[in-house]
């Protein structure tokens, strides 16, 4: 069985990434939700785990051998070289986690891989399409105050520390506005069909 296409969606700390990927989810869309796949790996990944605990020391995990990622985020959120010594050590595992993934779902047109960090289509990565989630920062900043328990000194430090805006309009293949003006449901109905044509004329 063919491979289905696999679409990358990303964007900034509080764009609206998952939320675009739960429009997905409603049209029967696999996603892999990377961040949270990590964590998942981080955790039950041995190497990952020993890797992790060389880097940051043993308070990269709690008491109860879980990944601590208030810590860990408090370590790497304010240390350039410490977070991309940690991206070195999580994300090829994540890479090749995302291949085994794609092969499984092996037989549909299209699936959906969200992530904070994203290669353009092609480069270092199996991805076919990238699609950017934009929002301005004031509203990210809002919504992410709203949503976790983050101060937004820490969210801006966090916003410092992910590629800026340009830069991912320049990995983007497509783009989806979510400001309070843009409505999402008929951009993600879009895209939708823009992959299934793509899909079909590929093969
Ligand atoms: C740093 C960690 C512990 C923070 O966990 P926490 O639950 O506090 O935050 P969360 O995962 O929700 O991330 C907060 C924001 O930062 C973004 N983010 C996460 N990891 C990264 C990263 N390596 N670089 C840039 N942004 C990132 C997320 O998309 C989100 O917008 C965790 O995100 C982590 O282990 N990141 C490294 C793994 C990784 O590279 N993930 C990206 C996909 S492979
Ligand atoms: N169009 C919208 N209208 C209202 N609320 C929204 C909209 N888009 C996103 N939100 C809310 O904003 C918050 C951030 O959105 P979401 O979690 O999808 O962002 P994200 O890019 O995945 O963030 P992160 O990078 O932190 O995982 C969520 O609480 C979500 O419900």
């Amino acid at each position: 069985m063919e491979l289905p296409l696999l679409i990358g969606v990303t964007g900034g700390i509080g764009s609206g990434k998952s939320m675009v990927c739960r429009l997905f989810e409603c049209l029967d869309v696999p996603i892999y939700y990377a961040d949270s796949r990590a964590k998942w790996l981080t955790n039950n990944d041995p190497e990952i785990r020993e890797k992790v605990t060389a880097l940051l020391g043993p308070e990269a995990y709690d008491s109860a051998g879980l990944y601590n990622t208030r810590f860990v985020a408090s370590s790497v959120f304010n240390n350039e070289p410490l977070l991309k010594a940690l991206n070195a050590i999580i994300h090829p595992v994540v890479l090749r986690d995302t291949k085994d993934w794609v092969a499984q779902n092996a037989g549909l047109p299209y699936v959906v891989k969200e992530a904070a960090i994203m290669a353009k289509a092609g480069q270092a990565n199996s991805v076919d399409y990238v699609v950017v989630v934009e929002a301005p920062v004031g509203l990210r900043i809002q919504r992410i105050l709203q949503r976790d328990k983050r101060t937004e000194q820490e969210i801006r430090a966090i916003i410092e520390r992910q590629v800026s805006d340009d830069s991912r309009r320049e990995i983007a293949d497509y783009i989806v506005n979510n400001d309070d003006t843009s409505e999402l449901i008929p951009q993600v109905l879009h895209l939708h069909s823009t992959f299934l044509k793509a899909r079909s004329s590929k093969y």
